[in-house]
């Protein structure tokens, strides 16, 4: 997220708005701030989309008034700038409104041209590197039918990026696109952040809030109730009216609603840590976590879309909700809590380094030593501080692409030793012939727990995948995929975890 400085972009002051008899907006004071993504959340009819156009200048106000910049924007007597300064507040709606028989180009340069008078070229040269960054230059002369929802939306966007705003508003931008489209858009405000732009955001995606959001303010039947972090404001509400929306739209938005209505599950996996899940000769993605998905999708009665994720990557899949659920031998550690729920725990484990017997002395003579890991793993961190707790220097931890190169640099003495979970160094050790050369180091033992990973606050989708993982234990089925993949025994069947605790 880009650096958020305290000078005030938005400033609005002491704003009242009725349509009639009927006041729909009270005693608004708020201040948005230089590169800030401030959301509105709120129940439907709050005010949220009247706020905006205030903002914008689209609708009058009976008293108060809107600064941008320190310039007045609106006010009681009326809109205060010109329809060009106007220009300068971005907005985009749900609807993307764009002209069907103009191209994306058109549509894009068209109020360049006509209200910043540009000429052809000039409004071309602004559009052409915007929509090449949102990816969309290779549609520029497509029509809005020949676009998907979410391109569409993007070109909306750009068009209003085109007009070189100061600040966006954004009235519920995904709202009316699928599931699958969502991401896409989001993504562009997430660059669009990244980039520095002040932004307001109606939306219901309580993810992107948490992602991007610097600050989030609810509104209820027109008055700002709480505004603040988006982790208090949507974990820890103060305000009873503010807990009673939180806890509905948690409900309302779950992912187990959206997969029932697809019919199938996405799973994200990481295919190169066997035998959570690998590649069989064939081909054909193989090991627990393979079957634990399949065991799980059954349960639901849907399909199974397994998405290859990398160690790197996996934590931002389940942040943006491009996959339902994370099986990919993901540790639960304390930082990864901060930004994503686990389910039970449905392995146990520890991280152990892997070493040629001859080598191990004592744990004090790893300090500074090169170590291998896997790259995107909890393994390197978790071992490390667990040498800080017993004071002890740590070893020098040194990423490589997969476990197996790890385990490969270590048998061929390129380090010292290898980091992993045990069980998937057991692996290794047990493909090699020259197995008894192999020990992992006494001293090292840090527990680890594999839990399946999902995005935050939903915990109806939470509880059904707890309740899913119980049952695939109570009948037996767990303890199968436990055989049919550690037949070396190395490990204790034990029951899923109830609650995390370490
Ligand atoms: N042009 C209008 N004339 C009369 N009443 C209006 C008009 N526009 C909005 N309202 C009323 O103002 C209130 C606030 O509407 P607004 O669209 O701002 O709410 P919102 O929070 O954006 O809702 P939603 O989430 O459903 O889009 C509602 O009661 C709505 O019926």
């Amino acid at each position: 997220m880009s650096a958020v400085d305290k000078r005030e972009i938005i400033k609005i002051k002491n704003v009242n708005k009725s349509y009639g008899d009927v006041q729909v907006l009270k005693n608004i004071d708020l201040e948005v701030y230089n590169g800030e993504v401030l959301v509105l959340l709120g129940p439907s009819g709050s005010g949220k989309s009247t706020l905006l156009k205030i903002i914008n200048g689209l609708e009058n106000i009976q008293t108060g008034e809107v600064l941008i910049n320190e310039e007045v924007y609106n006010c009681k007597n009326g809109v205060a700038v010109s329809g060009k300064k106007r220009a300068e507040v971005g907005m985009v709606f749900q609807q993307y409104n764009l002209y069907p028989h103009m191209t994306v180009l058109d549509n894009v340069t068209l109020a360049v041209r006509k209200v910043k008078k540009k000429t052809k070229e000039d409004a071309m040269a602004i559009a052409i590197p915007i929509l090449r960054k949102v990816g969309l230059e290779e549609k520029i002369h497509f029509y809005p039918s020949q676009l998907s929802g979410g391109e569409q939306q993007r070109v909306a966007i750009v068009r209003s990026l085109a007009m070189q705003p100061k600040v966006m508003l954004f009235d519920e931008p995904t709202s009316a696109l699928d599931v699958e489209l969502i991401n896409e858009v989001l993504d562009t405000l997430i660059q669009l952040s990244k980039d520095g732009m002040t932004m307001v955001v109606v939306t219901h995606e309580l993810s992107f809030a948490r992602r991007v959001a610097t600050r989030v303010a609810f509104l209820d039947k027109g008055e700002l109730i709480e505004i603040g972090k988006p982790h208090d404001i949507i974990m820890h509400p103060k305000m009873e009216r503010t807990k009673l929306f939180m806890n509905k739209i948690h409900n309302e938005r779950s992912r187990l609603y959206d997969i029932k209505k697809r019919g199938s599950i996405n799973i994200g996996i990481v295919d190169n840590a066997p035998p959570m899940c690998f590649h069989e000769k064939g081909g054909e993605l193989i090991g627990f976590d393979v079957d634990l998905a399949h065991s799980i999708a059954r349960r639901l009665n849907v399909t199974l879309n397994l998405i290859l994720l990398k160690n790197e990557n996996r934590m931002d899949y389940i942040l943006a909700n491009k996959v339902d659920a994370c099986i990919a031998k993901l540790n639960h550690t304390k930082s990864r809590d901060k930004m994503i729920d686990f389910s039970v725990s449905y392995l146990q484990d520890c991280k152990k380094i892997l070493m040629y017997k001859d080598n191990i002395k004592s744990i004090r003579d790893l300090a500074g030593k090169d170590i291998a890991y896997s790259i995107g793993t909890s393994t390197a961190n978790e071992i490390e501080s667990c040498f800080k707790k017993c004071n002890l220097e740590k070893p020098n931890f040194i990423a490589y692409s997969s476990d197996a190169q790890a385990f490969e640099a270590m048998k061929n003495k390129l380090v010292e030793g290898y980091a992993s979970d045990e069980i998937i160094g057991n692996y290794f050790i047990t493909t090699e012939i020259d197995k008894e050369e192999f020990q992992y180091h006494p001293e090292v033992c840090c527990y680890s727990y594999f839990s399946i990973g999902v995005s935050e606050n939903d915990s109806q989708w939470l509880n059904e995948l707890n309740n899913i993982l119980l049952d695939i234990y109570d009948t037996g089925d767990y303890e199968k995929i436990f055989n049919t993949w550690f037949k070396t025994k190395d490990k204790k069947f034990l029951r899923p975890f109830e609650k995390w605790d370490v």
